[in-house]
């Protein structure tokens, strides 16, 4: 079984090595995250080298030698030569730094998950590599039936956080948890974020908070 879990990337040194459509899929995944991103490929696909053109990510253009991770928080082999995808997995596996490969699972400490966001709420689905097409086609399941409210909403509840956590210890655990009973779901549901906000204003109204 895979260990979820979801990292903070922001300002730390991700390496891809490879620059074609799979990096490319990855390196935007990490840019949304506000990595700091390492492309190594003699050859990079256009999307890559507009991003190293306008300075969003760094672009080594030569091929992939020895000592290149090092310093890397996590590293992503993308070429499409599985010696080279080998060599850098052993490499990060002797420097103790997690790898993803993007065309052998065993040797993956990672998996990048099909992601679902509505604002800060994110989604990640696994099929633990038995098919990233199913995982697709999930998110694309899910992404047809999460409306905006739920982003919008779950911005709110962000907002009235640090007063509610100040609350006395039993009333704080009967207000945090009755904000989001299933009347909410049901409105965010229908995308009604006015009514969802309605109802923990009751919630509030309530309990004095
Ligand atoms: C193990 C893993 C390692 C990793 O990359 O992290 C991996 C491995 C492999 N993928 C392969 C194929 C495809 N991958 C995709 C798509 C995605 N692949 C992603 C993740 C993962 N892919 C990890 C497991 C995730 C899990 O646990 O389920 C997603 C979710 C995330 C992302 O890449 O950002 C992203 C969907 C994003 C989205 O749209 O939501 C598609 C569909 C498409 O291209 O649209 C196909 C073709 C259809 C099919 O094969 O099902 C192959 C065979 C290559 C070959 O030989 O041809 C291998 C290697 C192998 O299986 O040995
Ligand atoms: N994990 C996943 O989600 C998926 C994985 N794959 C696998 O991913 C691999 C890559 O696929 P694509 O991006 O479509 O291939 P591609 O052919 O578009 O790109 C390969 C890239 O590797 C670079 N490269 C080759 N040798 C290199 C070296 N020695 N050092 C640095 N860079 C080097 C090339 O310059 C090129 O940019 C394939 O092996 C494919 O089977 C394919 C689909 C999905």
């Amino acid at each position: 079984m895979l260990y979820p879990i979801f990292l903070r990337l922001e300002g730390k040194l991700c390496v891809v090595v490879g620059g074609g459509q799979v990096a490319t899929r990855k390196v935007e995944g990490l840019l949304a995250c506000r990595a700091r991103v390492r492309v190594i490929s003699p050859e990079v696909a256009p999307s890559l080298r507009r991003w190293a053109q306008e300075g969003k990510i760094e672009w080594w253009a030569r091929e992939f030698r020895a000592g290149d991770t090092a310093g890397a928080f996590l590293v992503i082999s993308a070429t499409d030569n599985r010696e080279v995808n080998e060599a850098v997995a052993r490499e990060c596996q002797a420097g103790g730094v997690w790898v993803n490969v993007v065309d052998t699972p065993e040797l993956c400490d990672f998996y990048v998950p099909s992601v679902v966001r509505r604002g800060d709420l994110t989604v990640a689905i696994s099929t633990q590599g038995k098919s990233p097409g199913l995982a697709r086609a999930l998110r694309q399941w899910l992404e047809a039936r999460l409306s905006p409210a739920w982003g919008e909403f779950l911005a709110y509840l962000g907002e009235l956080r640090p007063r509610l956590l100040k609350l006395e210890k039993g009333e704080k655990e009967r207000v945090l948890t009755g904000l989001v009973g299933p009347d909410i779901v049901e409105a965010l549901e229908r995308n009604d974020l006015g009514r969802a906000k309605e109802l923990v204003r009751r919630v509030l109204d309530s309990s004095g908070a």
